[in-house]
């Protein structure tokens, strides 16, 4: 049983193929941004954050073999490569946002006349890696900033009943997960009663990924079907939901995995709080509200089959849209590595 998502030294980049699991283990070669484009749109690496650092890794593996010594090609390819693999997927924005701050940097290392071109890739290679180690710090801090919220949020209850959806953990960052962090916090701090985990579908990502990052962990925990949330709010006195994210706008709408939308209106109706955990690389402060927000669409045939066996009716259209918006009205906090904020507070939390 692995829980580790991205294998990755210099020069050689393994990902979990995680269409194989839970029931299969196995690793694949990521030698450049083709290969690196390729595992992300097919999604045998999903997860916003893993996503973004699986992106950019690919990057540095394909800058290790290359020689050139001029700074204005290697900047304009490097350009080119990033804006690429950006494309892989629309709706994360991380990759983005990370694209973004590389382009930059190698900007200001191509300009400038005292870097040589050996330095601008080892300086630049070295920026890509940091962000395998951030991202675990980050999510360690949301685990620690979100158990907090969710007991203080509670104060009469000793121990905490919690509703997540999706995959949230070390399968969809470089470690320990965002909201299923703060679930692997609680649980630490034993204040965890029981964590239900949505099956997910129509990747099933909760029943795949989640339940398997649960049961390795001994962590107590209850598979429930996407369809039986309203009767596990009504039955189970739930004490929080708290979630992951794909893309924030400023206003705190939150664009994330399909069916997050209607697990904050059930949450609403029953009082339930509802967080949304994410670090502030899947914060996009350009769009003000969740609207703008694209959603991306995936093939039929992940909801017309499960693996090769077919469960839906040949010839029925689908709509298979990956991810929905939480309005902001509906999230109690967004729970960030700075801490949690309230939708309307966001720009507090954003540099
Ligand atoms: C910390 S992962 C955030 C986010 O990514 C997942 O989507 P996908 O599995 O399609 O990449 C899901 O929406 C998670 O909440």
């Amino acid at each position: 049983m692995s829980l580790e998502s991205i294998k990755y030294e210099r020069g050689r980049l393994e990902i979990l193929d995680q269409l194989l699991l839970p029931l299969q283990t196995r690793y694949v070669k990521v030698q450049g941004v083709e290969d690196g484009w390729k595992v992300i749109n097919k999604m045998q690496v999903r997860g916003a954050p893993a996503i973004a650092i699986v992106g950019c890794l690919s990057l540095a593996i394909e800058l290790l073999k290359d020689d050139c010594l001029d700074k204005k090609i290697m900047r304009q390819e490097i350009e080119g490569k990033l804006n690429y693999l950006v494309s892989a997927r629309p709706t994360a924005v991380n990759i983005k946002l990370a694209a973004e701050e590389l382009i930059n940097l190698a900007n200001s290392l191509s300009a400038d006349e005292n870097v040589t071109a050996d330095e601008f890739r080892e300086r630049f290679i070295q920026s890509i890696e940091k962000m395998l180690i951030k991202d675990i710090e980050d999510n360690r801090a949301i685990g620690k900033f979100g158990s907090e919220a969710i007991l203080k949020s509670l104060e009469d209850e000793s121990h905490v009943r919690v509703l997540t959806h999706c995959n949230t953990g070390s399968l969809a960052t470089a470690g320990y997960g965002t909201a299923l962090g703060v679930i692997r916090s609680l649980h630490a701090a034993k204040r965890l009663e029981h964590v239900y985990c949505t099956e997910t579908r129509p990747y099933n990502q909760g029943a795949r990924l989640t339940a398997y990052e649960l049961v390795h962990e001994k962590i107590p925990s209850t598979l429930i079907v996407d369809s039986m949330v309203s009767a596990l709010m009504h039955t189970r006195n739930i004490s929080a939901v708290v979630v992951g994210a794909d893309r924030v706008a400023a206003n705190g709408d939150t664009a994330n995995k399909i069916g997050t939308y209607q697990i904050a209106i059930v949450a609403k109706y029953h009082n339930v709080p509802f967080y949304v955990a994410a670090p502030l690389t899947s914060i996009d402060m350009s769009l003000k509200s969740g609207d703008r927000i694209k959603i991306e669409e995936r093939p039929d045939r992940e909801m017309t089959h499960i693996g090769e066996h077919r469960i839906a009716a040949p010839g029925i259209s689908c709509w298979n849209p990956s991810f929905d918006v939480t309005p902001a009205s509906l999230i109690t906090g967004i729970i960030t590595e700075k801490g949690v904020f309230a939708p309307d507070k966001l720009h507090e939390a954003v540099p």
